[in-house]
Formats: structure tokens, sequence, C-alpha cells
């Protein structure tokens, strides 16, 4: 899913630097792999800072070279979450992407996977553009050069930080999925794919005289200031471009292609603290909970819960159902997200540290475990045991999705239905293979409902979910 953050100063503004870092760092639940920034000072053509590295944000960007950013007035920068190319490679694959093109410097930061990246690289190779990585992200930055170059007769003389016909007609060329931070050297753009597939807002900062500080593309809301206001969320198919002048919608892409937002940003990847849809991620977590309680007849002691992300399902599944929450689990808040480690030795590792049990809590207990998915069975397989050495007498799995049965190609590290415990087991399978005493999973319309069900309607809109790694109806058509 990767993060993406984006800040250009209203006027003076001497702490880019750290509230670009700060952003990066409030996005770092979407990708641990890498992160990067990369700085214009507003005024050079052909030149930008970049500090990038492997690692957590706190790793890459330091007080040592954070210094390195001071002066500039654009920063864009990436936490990555690998989907495509080679997961260990090396900082070549670091985003974001640096293209130096004919009309000066440009910057790009991806979140999302193309979905026709094989045939777009084989196009842009025999065009006798020489790629230097594997990333799908690395395509748009040539395209994007290409585009600029066609058009560069017609832009000498005029203002050329000004991208937005060459990014309408590479971004239109494109299929999903994409939200995309793009940068020049006066201004960035802040691009979703007509399918809405990604998040991606819009926020301004507000100095103590009222007056704007920054202007900001994020990811999530999450990662903005608290002295900043969620402006908007960057519409499905259009172009915004951020600069000393302010916010300006520049151009919509395809308005009418049909809405297909990951309904797994709900269930999984956002932070409960975000906006997504206009809605408090929390808040639709909670909602799922609720709608498997209605769903369910079990009867149990405790609801307890995986930590973190399915607390919010665990309350709303207690308060629905009537059943106490108790904390079960401790989670070691010194190791991160298991689910977007690049590789399932690197996952198993996670889990194995992960987690403590509170002993006194689920001893003779009958307990209803919340988690927000199974994907590959790792945790369930793991927690189920711990708790029974514990002393639990039951242990029922309520999970607050549908069963994950297929791949996904839009951005999301699950490539083959071979690694999806769901694609390859029944439930009282998956029941028997994780050692619980029953498994059940909230239904499709369950968590559609649970997630529309708070989105505001309007003559002009209704919402739109991808569901394919539950359903297998891929918003468009997938070579595999
Ligand atoms: O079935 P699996 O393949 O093990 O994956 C599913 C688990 O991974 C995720 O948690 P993760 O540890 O990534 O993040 P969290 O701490 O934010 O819940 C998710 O919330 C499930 O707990
Ligand atoms: N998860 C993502 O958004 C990944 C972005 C891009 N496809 C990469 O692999 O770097
Ligand atoms: S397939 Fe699943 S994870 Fe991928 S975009 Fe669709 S809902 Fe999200
Ligand atoms: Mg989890």
């Amino acid at each position: 899913m990767c993060g993406i953050f984006g800040i250009v100063a209203a006027g003076k503004c001497d702490n880019l630097n750290i509230l670009a870092a700060n952003g990066l760092a409030s996005l770092q639940h979407r990708g641990t792999e890498s992160s990067g920034l990369v700085g214009s000072d507003g005024v050079t053509r052909d030149h930008v800072e970049i500090i990038k590295g492997h690692g957590l944000v706190r790793d890459v960007i330091t007080e040592d070279n954070i210094s390195k950013m001071d002066g500039q007035s654009i920063i864009i920068g990436h936490n990555r979450y690998s989907t495509a190319g080679k997961k260990k490679s090396g900082i070549n694959c670091v985003q974001p992407f640096v293209v130096y093109t004919a009309m000066g410097t440009v910057a790009i930061a991806h979140n999302g996977e193309l979905v026709d990246a094989k045939q777009k690289r084989t196009e842009v190779l025999h065009e006798g553009v020489g790629l230097s990585t594997d990333t799908d992200s690395e395509l748009i930055a040539q395209m994007i050069a290409k585009a600029i170059a066609l058009n560069v007769k017609c832009k000498y003389g005029q203002d050329i930080g000004d991208i937005t016909r060459e990014l309408a007609v590479t971004m239109s060329a494109l299929n999903m999925s994409y939200s995309l931070l793009v940068m020049t050297f006066d201004r960035f753009y802040a691009i979703r794919d007509p399918f809405g597939n990604r998040p991606l807002c819009v926020g301004t900062v507000i100095s103590k005289d009222g007056s704007p500080q920054a202007y900001i593309a994020s990811s999530e809301s999450c990662a903005l200031p608290a002295n900043a206001k969620l402006d908007f969320e960057v519409r499905p198919g259009e172009i915004v471009e951020l600069s000393s002048d302010g916010i300006k919608s520049v151009w919509q892409m395809k308005p009418n292609t049909p809405l297909a937002m990951c309904i797994f940003e709900y269930v999984y990847f956002a932070r409960n603290d975000s906006e997504i849809e206009g809605q408090q991620v929390q808040t639709v977590r909670e909602e799922c909970g609720k709608t498997m309680a209605l769903e369910d007849d079990i009867e149990a002691d405790i609801v307890g819960n995986v930590p973190d992300s399915s607390l919010s399902a665990a309350i709303g599944y207690a308060s629905q159902s009537g059943i106490t929450y108790e904390p079960v689990l401790h989670r070691n808040s010194y190791v991160g997200r298991s689910f977007i480690q690049p590789n399932d030795e690197m996952r198993q590792n996670a889990i194995k540290i992960k987690f403590g049990v509170l002993k006194k809590k689920v001893q003779n207990q009958r307990i209803v475990l919340v988690d927000d998915s199974i994907v590959r069975g790792n945790t369930m397989r793991t927690l189920v045991k711990m708790l029974r050495d514990a002393g639990a007498k039951e242990v029922h799995l309520r999970i607050a999705s549908p069963p994950v049965k297929f791949p996904c190609f839009m951005g999301i590290n699950i490539p083959t239905s071979q690694e999806l415990i769901a694609a390859q087991k029944s439930i009282p399978e998956i029941c028997e293979y994780v050692g619980a005493d029953s498994v059940r999973y909230l239904s499709v319309d369950g968590l559609v409902s649970s997630v529309q069900k708070g989105i505001e309607r309007t003559t002009n809109f209704s919402p739109g979910h991808c569901t394919a790694c539950l359903t297998g109806k891929y918003p468009v058509p997938i070579n595999m």
C-alpha cells in the first residue's frame, strides 16, 4: 500500500523539513521497507535534494541528515511496502523516483500497483528507454518524462513547472492503481486513479495568525499536523496542483469510471484516526464488529482481540453482543506490523515476539477472539496455541472481514492464491489448522454495508469498493 506525503510552503516556512519527516512517520503503518524525501528549493529547475534509505523513517531521516532539506520549499516523501520489483532490491527501488526530463527535474512517489505494468514495461523498453529497476513506479516516471519531451516545444517560454497536460495524458493511459505525487521545481501534483483505489487527501497547515503556512497531500489524514485542516479527499481521477499559491483542482480524468476504492483500507491498512470517504476509520471498524455480532450467536464469557488493528471491531462486537470486552493479548510496540513484512520468514519472526498473553484474564474463559483478517493464517495459528497454553477454555475466532481467497494486483503483496489460507482450506479446515473451537467471518454483504453505511451519497456520487480479494470480482480484467 505505501505511504505518500508531500508539502509545499505557502510563504516562509522554516520547519518544512520537520513537517515532512513527521508526516512520513505518521504514515509508517503503510510501509516499513524504505523511506525517502526529495526536496526542491522552488527556483532551481535541475536540482533536488535527496534523503533515501532502507528501514523505518526514523532510521532513514535523522537529526544529522534532515538539514539537507533546509531551504527547500517543496518536499515529497514515500514509505515503501513493495509489491512490484525485487523485494530486497537496492537503493534504486527506494522512492521517490527522480528523473531528469527535458523540462527539468521531476520526482514521483507512488502508492499502488499498475495492473498493466508488464505490457507498459515492454512498451517503454521498446521505445529505447532503459530502466534501472523492475518496479512499476519507475515506469510512471519514465512515461511522464516522455510526455514532457513530446510537448517540450510548446513549453518554452511558458510556465514550465506546470505539467498538468503531460500528467493527464500519461496517467489516463495507465490503468489502476495509483495514488501519486509528482513534483516539478516549483509545485507538486496529487493524483488519484479514476477508480479511486488508494486514498489521498489534501490539507492546509494554518499558522498562528490564521494564514496558510503550507499545503499538504497525504495518503491519509492522520499525517496532517495538529494545526492543519483537512481540505478534501482527492476525487477519483482528479489531478490537484499544490504550490505556494494554494491548492487547485486542475484536471478530471475519466469521470464516469465505476469506483473501486480498496475495501481493505478500512479492514486493515488505514489508521483509525484517518478519515476516508468522509468517515472515521475507527467508526467503520466498530460498525463491522457490530454487524459481525448481529450475524453471530455464540455464547462466551469475554470478547478479546488481536492487537492492534482489530480493537475497534472488537469494541463494536462487544457492544452489540453484550459480552464484556477484556484485553487478552499484549502487543509489543517495538515490533512492527507482521503482514507488511516482505517475506514469510520475517513475518513469522515478527509474530513470534509480538504477543504476550494476559494469563489471569484468559484462564477458564470462553473467549471470542476478534481479528480484522486472516490472510496467511500465521498470526492465528500462533495465538490460539498461546491462549490455550495459558488456560483458555474455548477460543472462538471472529474475523471482521470475509475469507481472503483471491490475489491482489493493485498494491497489496498477496500475488498468489497458494499463500492464502482461505483459498486452500475450507472454514472447518481452517478452524482445525489454527486449533480454534469455531471460526466465523463477516459476510461480504455485511462488510460492504458496514463500510458504505456512513458515506454521504449525492446525485453525482454513490460509493463503490473493490472486494476482489474476497469475491474474485476484479475492477479491471487481469492478465494472470
Ligand atoms: O493471517 P496473517 O497472514 O497472519 O495476517 C493477518 C494478520 O496480520 C495483520 O496484523 P499485523 O500484525 O500486520 O498488524 P497490526 O498489528 O496493525 O494488526 C492483521 O491485522 C492480522 O492480525
Ligand atoms: N504498495 C505500494 O503502493 C507499492 C508501490 C510500488 N508498486 C512499489 O512496489 O514500490
Ligand atoms: S483486491 Fe483486496 S486488497 Fe486488493 S485492492 Fe481489492 S480489496 Fe484491496
Ligand atoms: Mg493484526
